[in-house]
């Protein structure tokens, strides 16, 4: 499976130096700071000083590693290239608008947008409850230094003012409501704490789930290990002949 990269910060170096582990070859990299792509090639891919040079690129997949900028500035692009896309930076499709036109887009194209469970595990039974009544509720807890707040309960509130407020944190209030199609409830926490933790809590008809996270982050305090390598299942996912889902 051949993958152009697109973000070569903490996260696109974990997915470049597990790649291979995973059956994943990265061909092309691409970083609007042209050093962190040259510093990545290092290790595999060729680092593209322009978007339109990256995505000219023969590969099948994009993994988004960047921001949600990124995704509102390049998605329809990389699927007008004709390549999936993976992505990572999720709160970006809190925006409905973007979300459909991204969606009519890859109908058109026939291409496919993947969303990864990211720094959260659990999707797999979480996403039968979008086809039922359900209350969702996220509980992050993670060090000042990610949040960069004081310590204590610094917010409650449903999903897209989570993503609002902290669009770099709380990726996974928006997985877990695309997964989901629920109003997440998201109540973040600033403690100190050498992990990022994740609880999700879930209520319908047929009983209750709760998911607990406990992540080692990346040079990123903001961000999990666990996201970086969840792309590359993902990916190893769609090229196995029997999938666990
Ligand atoms: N879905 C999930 O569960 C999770 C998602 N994330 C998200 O993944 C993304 C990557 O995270 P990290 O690697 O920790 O961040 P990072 O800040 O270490 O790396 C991001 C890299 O992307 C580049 N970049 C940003 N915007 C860009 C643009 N418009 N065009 C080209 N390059 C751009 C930056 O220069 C940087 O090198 C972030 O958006 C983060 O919020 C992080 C953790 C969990
Ligand atoms: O990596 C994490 O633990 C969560 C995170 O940053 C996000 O969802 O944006």
């Amino acid at each position: 499976m051949r993958v152009g990269l697109l973000g070569c910060g903490n996260l696109g170096r974990i997915i470049v130096e597990n790649s291979k582990k995973f059956g994943v070859e990265i061909v092309s990299l691409y970083d609007k700071e042209f050093s962190k792509a040259v510093e990545l090639s290092k290790i595999c891919g060729k680092p593209c000083k322009s978007f339109e040079d990256f995505i000219k690129g023969e590969f099948d997949f994009v993994i988004e590693a960047a921001s949600a900028e990124a995704v509102r500035e390049y998605g329809k692009k990389i699927l007008d290239g004709r390549k999936n896309l993976v992505i990572l930076s999720t709160a970006a499709l809190i925006d409905e608008d973007l979300l459909k036109k991204l969606r009519r887009k890859a109908k058109e194209v026939g291409k496919k947008i993947y969303i990864p469970s990211g720094a959260i595990v659990g999707l797999d039974g979480l996403s039968v409850l979008k086809f039922f009544e359900s209350k969702i509720k996220l509980i992050t807890r993670k060090n000042p230094k990610a949040l960069g707040r004081n310590l204590g309960l610094i917010f409650k509130g449903f999903v897209k003012d989570a993503v609002k407020k902290f669009p770099r944190n709380l990726n996974v209030a928006a997985t877990l409501s695309l997964a989901t199609g629920k109003d997440v409830e998201v109540e973040v926490f600033a403690e100190n704490l050498e992990r990022n933790i994740h609880e999700i809590l879930a209520k319908w008809e047929f009983g209750e789930i709760y998911v607990r996270v406990e992540n080692v982050p990346s040079k990123n305090v903001k961000s999990s290990h666990l996201a970086a390598l969840s792309v590359l299942s993902l990916l190893r996912n769609l090229e196995e002949e029997v999938v666990v889902w």
